[in-house]
């Protein structure tokens, strides 16, 4: 996906359950475990820009030089391989995002500075928030290649879609399809709610409307 505020306006509404239930149905990995809102109430969507870190010994790396590089309605997606005892994301980085537009950061890792990126309402998803710096720590390996999250492969470009509940990623070319399966699943747990609100028993209201197999991988036809 290659126009930022297209991903974004895809997705709107559309929650990380939905698509990730929709990937489910597809036999598709995304969903990117262990990674978390930093503050309830924020969502994001579009494009990936990757990062990846690597650890240095004793001095000489630093934090966030790929900052200018990233294009405005971007989100900026972190590989660090779960390292949690030192940052990747700071608050200068959170405003300089903020005052370019670019839509979130994703980070298997750490940041700090968060009550920074919440004033200046920048939403950040990370394994955890730590103070100790990575600067002298780590330092960037590779931007703009693919990662693996969690055993999910990334690539540039491919969509990420974050909300309360986490973060998911679909591969570029498969947007369409899991955002038009994704609404599909949204329509039908309206319906269920609807019946139920209507007097139908859950069980009832689930069989009718299919609800148990809406994520099951389905036989290509
Ligand atoms: O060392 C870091 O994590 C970067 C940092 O604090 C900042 O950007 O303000
Ligand atoms: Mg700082």
């Amino acid at each position: 996906m290659s126009d930022p505020t297209a991903a974004s306006r895809l997705a709107a509404g559309l929650s990380t359950a939905s698509v990730s239930d929709a990937l489910d149905s597809l036999g598709l990995p995304g969903s990117l475990h262990g990674i978390g809102a930093l503050r309830q109430g924020q969502r994001t969507a579009g494009p990936v820009f990757t990062v990846t870190y690597e650890p240095v010994g004793e001095t000489g790396g630093t934090v966030g030089d790929f900052l200018d590089d990233v294009p405005a309605g971007a989100v900026v997606l972190i590989d660090n391989a779960g390292r949690t005892d030192c940052t990747v994301w700071g608050g200068i980085m959170s405003r300089t995002a903020r005052e370019r537009g670019i839509a979130g950061t994703v980070i298997h890792g750490a940041c700090r500075d968060v009550a920074v990126a919440a004033a200046a309402g920048y939403p950040i998803w990370s394994v955890s928030r730590f103070m100790r710096t990575g600067k002298d720590r780590v330092r960037v390996a590779a931007v703009q290649a693919a990662v693996t999250i969690g055993g999910v492969l990334v690539h540039p470009g491919d969509v990420l879609v974050a909300d309360d509940d986490g973060a998911v990623a679909v591969p570029a070319g498969r947007w369409d399809e899991v955002a038009d399966i994704a609404r599909r699943i949204d329509r039908v747990e309206e319906a269920v709610v609807e019946a139920v609100l209507g007097g139908a028993t859950l069980a009832e209201a689930r069989a009718r409307h299919g609800y148990h197999s809406l994520q099951t991988r389905k036989d290509p036809s």
